[in-house]
């Protein structure tokens, strides 16, 4: 996997070539094939496939077609580009496994789903890297948010800014019931801002005044108050909460595939359309914003207090 993550990422970033993903995946594909009858995942005799990279491990039930893709980026999953080179190539081969129809998203971390764009390499880099850097979040959001698979995030941590984006672009979000983990676009609160296509995410989950308010206090929600707000779909026990993506994904996979990837599609293309209409242009913008000096001012002092807060 080592030799064929560059490969990847080089093709992510070279601005010659077709991107890998020029077009969102939830249409002009030939919708995945039942396996029979939708049974609960926990009653089958199956057999389970595992393959891992550095910072994914995954695993796929046959049985049922569900994978798992937990990240396993010590300390704090933070969506690094290695990381989102990784992702982005494994989630490419269950896309391209017509065995595996839905994927739950979750954390081998204790207490952390993701804590968001790595912010070191938002720091004192080269625009090359930069260009890089962003062409790979804008990928993992493409892929994820255009899949034609069932996407659950089983949240078993907090979740701030990207990671939350992660788990705002699946189709249903089931999250530890513990007050002290957080999740929402907290950018704001960096000195940042959330691009368009994270607003209009988080706008088509939980409504434009929700968004906005959230949005420009940089919030981070509590579970709880996730679920209040409609930023997560249920609470679950934690040692519950695969089970129940599991059976989430049961639930969804008992519709027939086309007329689900056909829904899916058409709630979500305005969305995904706007992005590959213009993802040179977003490239252009983040780096103007990221290499101004305010910018990279304000990120190292949120790096700082990060620093002060743990010692
Ligand atoms: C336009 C751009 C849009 C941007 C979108 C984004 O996603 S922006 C991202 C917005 N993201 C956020 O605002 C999240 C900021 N992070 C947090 O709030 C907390 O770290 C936590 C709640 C995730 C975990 O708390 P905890 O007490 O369990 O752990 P801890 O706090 O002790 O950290 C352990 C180590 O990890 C380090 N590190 C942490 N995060 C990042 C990161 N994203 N990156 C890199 N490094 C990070 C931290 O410095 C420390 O390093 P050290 O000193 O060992 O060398």
């Amino acid at each position: 996997m080592a030799a064929v993550a560059p490969t990847l990422a080089r093709r992510i970033a070279r601005p010659g070539m077709l991107p890998l993903c020029s077009r969102p995946q939830a249409w002009g594909r030939a919708a995945r094939q039942s396996p029979g009858l939708p049974r609960a995942p926990s009653l089958l005799l199956t057999q389970r496939r595992a393959f891992s990279n550095n910072k994914i491990l995954v695993e796929l039930d046959e049985g049922s077609g569900i994978a798992t893709m937990k990240l396993k980026s010590p300390p704090v999953n933070s969506l690094s580009l290695d990381f989102l080179t990784e992702f982005c190539i494994s989630l490419e081969k269950l896309e391209n496994n017509r065995g595996c129809r839905g994927v739950i998203f979750t954390s081998a971390i204790p207490k952390i789903f993701s804590s968001g764009l790595d912010i070191t390499e938002m720091c004192r880099k080269s625009t090359e890297h930069y260009a890089e850097f962003w062409r790979a979040v804008q990928e993992m959001w493409l892929r994820v948010y255009g899949s034609n698979m069932v996407t659950v995030a089983a949240i078993n941590g907090s979740s701030p800014a990207g990671g939350c984006l992660l788990a705002l672009s699946c189709d249903y979000r089931i999250m530890a019931e513990n007050p002290k983990f957080s999740i929402g676009l907290n950018e704001a609160q960096l000195g940042i801002v959330a691009p368009f296509w994270f607003k209009d995410t988080f706008v088509n989950v939980v409504g434009h005044r929700v968004a906005e308010r959230s949005l420009q206090l940089g919030c981070l929600h509590s579970a709880p108050e996730a679920l209040r707000i409609g930023l997560v779909d249920e609470l679950v026990p934690e040692e519950k909460l695969q089970d129940k993506a599991a059976a989430v994904i049961a639930q969804w996979l008992a519709l027939p595939d086309h007329a689900r990837q056909l829904t899916k599609s058409m709630m979500r293309k305005l969305v995904l359309d706007r992005l590959v209409a213009h993802r040179e242009e977003d490239i252009q913008n983040f780096i103007s914003f990221i290499t101004k000096e305010s910018i990279q001012k304000s990120l190292h002092m949120y790096m700082e207090m990060l620093k002060k807060k743990k010692g």
